[in-house]
């Protein structure tokens, strides 16, 4: 893989590598993530897993821009509010369709049900939909106490897709988009990491200060479950795409 032009450096974890990628800015980080993506479709990926958040906003900006044609591919999406209709502001279906989805239709777009009557049941038909379409490029973004998809601290490696309580910190962080902090869900439906670990490639993207320490244990700590994020170590493929002030505690 050719990252033209770009300082990039490659972390060594025993016989695994995390390639990391510092750059000036999203937007840099964003062109890279959108070269990554081009490059993966040339070699016939046909499934993204994809996420919500600010974090992955200009890549889906670079996206729209893009010649790239996703109608013959498919989106699977890291997770959900539970309680919230698609059609609902705060969901992240109507995030993805303002963000991604109504500009660049693919040939399917699949998100968890957070209005499913029976959720262990939404859980196992997600888990089906996830083992029907193998990820080929997973898009992650990371929480700031490391979590990744909605898989909070303490959440078990082993667990596929699953009923998550979210803890105070990612509700607090997460009240940005509402109106009052009492309005965020205090539940999601999210892709485990066992599933998220069976993509084949996977770029986690950071910007910013808040996210350093996050970024730092990842990389350089150990592999716990208190730090979901550090569990990537344990991939042969993954791609950390970071800004200068989300790189910055690095040693
Ligand atoms: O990108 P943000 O808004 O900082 O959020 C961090 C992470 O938390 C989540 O919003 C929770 O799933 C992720 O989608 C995102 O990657």
């Amino acid at each position: 893989m050719v990252y033209t032009n770009k300082a990039y450096s490659f972390i060594y974890l025993e016989e695994k590598i995390m390639k990391v990628i510092t750059v000036k800015n999203q937007l840099e980080g964003a062109k890279i993530g959108l070269d990554i993506v081009s490059e993966k479709m040339a070699a016939g990926a046909k499934t993204f897993g994809l996420a919500t958040g600010s974090t992955p906003v200009e890549f889906y900006n670079q996206i729209i821009n893009s010649d790239l044609d996703f109608t013959d591919k498919t989106s699977i999406n890291l997770d959900e509010y539970v309680g919230l209709d698609g059609s609902d502001e705060q969901s992240y279906r109507y995030f993805m369709s303002q963000h991604l989805f109504n500009e660049k239709p693919f040939k399917a777009n699949f998100l968890p049900n957070g209005k499913a009557a029976d959720l262990d049941k939404e859980v196992k038909a997600y888990d089906e939909i996830i083992d029907a379409h193998p990820i080929d490029l997973q898009i992650l973004g990371i929480g700031q106490n490391g979590h990744i998809g909605f898989n909070e601290p303490g959440t078990s490696f082993d667990v596929t897709t699953h009923v998550v309580d979210l803890t105070q910190s990612t509700i607090k962080a997460n009240s940005r988009y509402f109106a009052n902090e009492a309005d965020v869900p205090k539940q999601a439906v999210s892709m485990g990491i066992a599933s998220i670990l069976k993509s084949k490639t996977l770029i986690l993207m950071a910007w910013g200060h808040e996210k350093a320490e996050a970024v730092k244990g990842m990389i350089e700590g150990e592999v716990t479950e208190s730090l979901p994020a550090s569990v990537l170590q344990q991939h042969d493929d993954v791609i950390v795409i970071i800004d200068e002030a989300a790189a910055s505690l690095l040693n």
